[in-house]
């Protein structure tokens, strides 16, 4: 590791001039002395790349050399670490991306789609290449969380990886419960507040909150980068029904991650879930992100902040060229990527109490064969709550019941059953309930 201020400076090529993008030249530009303090050497942007050369961006880009090509700009001689803030899973990410390990630059990456699609072997790329390949940005933003796995925690066992990693859907879902607005008006006013990725889906669809996941599930229990099997399932399907009852009850729904290795495998999923109202995830508000560490040694600790935006990702990102210039050369996963093992994927199979709604026909007899559907399930109740709504005289209840803790398995059998009851009107919600 070299920290000599005689160095001569570490050059950057800065592909992506947006939010990220532009929040690194803020940055570097207001604290070029305390970064080079820091680096051991100054930090300085030499070449840029970006869609459109005369846009205004709001800072001063004269003196860095332009260039059309992001695969031209990673390769350049004057540029020692290339920072990748375009986004994208393929194309010029990725060509660039590849184009610069190869070249032996560093790579700094905020591009959590690109590496939990190639992870793998863009890591083994930059391993045989000796080069750094750092993506603290793509995961919980400006939360160190990366960091934190790979040096604070690295001689622990970790137990469990959870957390809210999706500022816009934690956005949309605590606005619907704070403003007891539907879902469709959220996410509509989501998308004029400019929180929506240009594909939404990413955000609402769990797949952006899943990509976090999956990286940090690798580094966490040394397995190859696994994003095709997390269990996804985005927050479309929330209601505010769902949302009053369970605030009523005492509890939040939360787009929420959990990564844990079982006897059986890697269990990896990214779904709505129930939480204490008065816990930490529970009093998780707007755009924030939360993340969970559980280890062997450490225990549990717990870490809340911004998961976006200009200040938080370029804090994040600096991070990662400082460690460069400080000659941190840490596997990017953790452990050499040749030797991370083939993720074995498990459907999860940890019990947990989960919250079931459902529209019974309100007629004698009903409630008691839901109520033997769930016993023959194996599954106890644990409350139950029935609501006629006043002036609703349609001859439906509702019926909400938390359960004991039971098995996945046993609650996709349980709503089997219930189907053949003949009592339902419409097909139940059931949500898993997750305590911190
Ligand atoms: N905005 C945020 O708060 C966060 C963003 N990220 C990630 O950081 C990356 C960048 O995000 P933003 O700055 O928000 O995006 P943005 O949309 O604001 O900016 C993207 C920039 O990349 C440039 N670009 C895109 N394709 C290009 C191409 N083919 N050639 C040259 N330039 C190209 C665009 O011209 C633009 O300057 C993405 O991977 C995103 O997922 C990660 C964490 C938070
Ligand atoms: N769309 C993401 C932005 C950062 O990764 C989010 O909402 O969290
Ligand atoms: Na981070």
């Amino acid at each position: 590791m070299s920290t000599a201020l005689s160095s001569g400076p570490l050059r950057l090529g800065l592909a992506g001039l947006g939010t990220v993008g532009i929040g690194l030249v803020r940055m570097l530009e207001r604290e070029a002395a305390l970064i080079a303090a820091r680096a051991g050497r100054p930090v300085v942007i030499t070449a840029v790349s970006a869609r459109d050369p005369k846009k205004d961006r709001g800072a001063d880009l004269s003196a860095f050399a332009w260039e059309t090509d992001p695969v031209a700009l990673a390769t350049r001689d004057d540029v020692d670490v290339f920072i990748e803030v375009m986004g994208g899973h393929e194309g010029a990410a990725k060509a660039a991306t590849e184009a610069a390990l190869r070249a032996g630059k560093h790579v700094v990456s905020a591009n959590k789609a690109l590496l939990a699609h190639y992870g793998q072997p863009l890591a083994e790329l930059a391993e045989a290449n000796g080069v750094a390949l750092r993506y603290e940005a793509a995961v919980a933003g400006g939360i160190p969380v990366i960091k934190s796995l790979l040096e604070g925690l690295a001689g622990n066992r970790i137990k469990r990886v959870m957390g809210v990693m999706n500022g816009t859907c934690n956005y949309i879902l605590t606005r619907m419960q704070s403003a007891g607005l539907p879902y469709e008006t959220v996410f509509e006013e989501a998308r004029q507040l400019g929180y929506l990725e240009a594909d939404p889906n990413l955000d609402v669809g769990g797949i952006d909150a899943g990509h976090k996941l999956s990286l940090l599930a690798s580094i966490a229990f040394g397995t190859k980068v696994s994003f095709d099997n997390v269990e996804l399932e985005g927050i479309g399907n929330v209601s505010i029904d769902d949302i009053t009852l369970a605030d009523d009850m005492g509890y939040r729904i939360k787009l929420l991650g959990v990564a844990q290795m079982s006897g059986r495998g890697l269990e990896q999923r990214m779904t709505p879930c129930l939480v204490p109202a008065d816990s930490p995830l529970g009093q998780l508000q707007g755009g924030t992100n939360m993340v969970v560490l559980e280890g062997d040694a450490v225990g549990q600790i717990v870490m809340r902040g911004a998961g976006a935006g200009e200040g938080p990702t370029a804090s994040a990102v600096m991070s990662d060229v400082i460690d460069i210039a400080r000659g941190f050369r840490t596997p990017v996963f953790g452990i050499p990527a040749t030797e991370l093992a083939d993720a074995v994927p498990a459907r999860s199979a940890t019990p947990a109490p989960y919250y079931l709604r459902m529209k019974l026909l309100d007629k004698p007899g009903a409630l008691a064969k839901v109520a033997t559907a769930l016993g023959d399930a194996g599954i106890s109740i644990d409350q139950m709550r029935q609501i006629n709504q006043p002036g609703e005289d349609d001859g439906d209840a509702i019926v909400l019941i938390v359960t004991h803790k039971a098995a996945p398995a046993d609650v996709e059998h349980a709503l089997s059953r219930f189907a053949q009851t003949g009592v339902l009107v419409e097909k139940p919600a059931a949500i898993r309930i997750e305590e911190l």
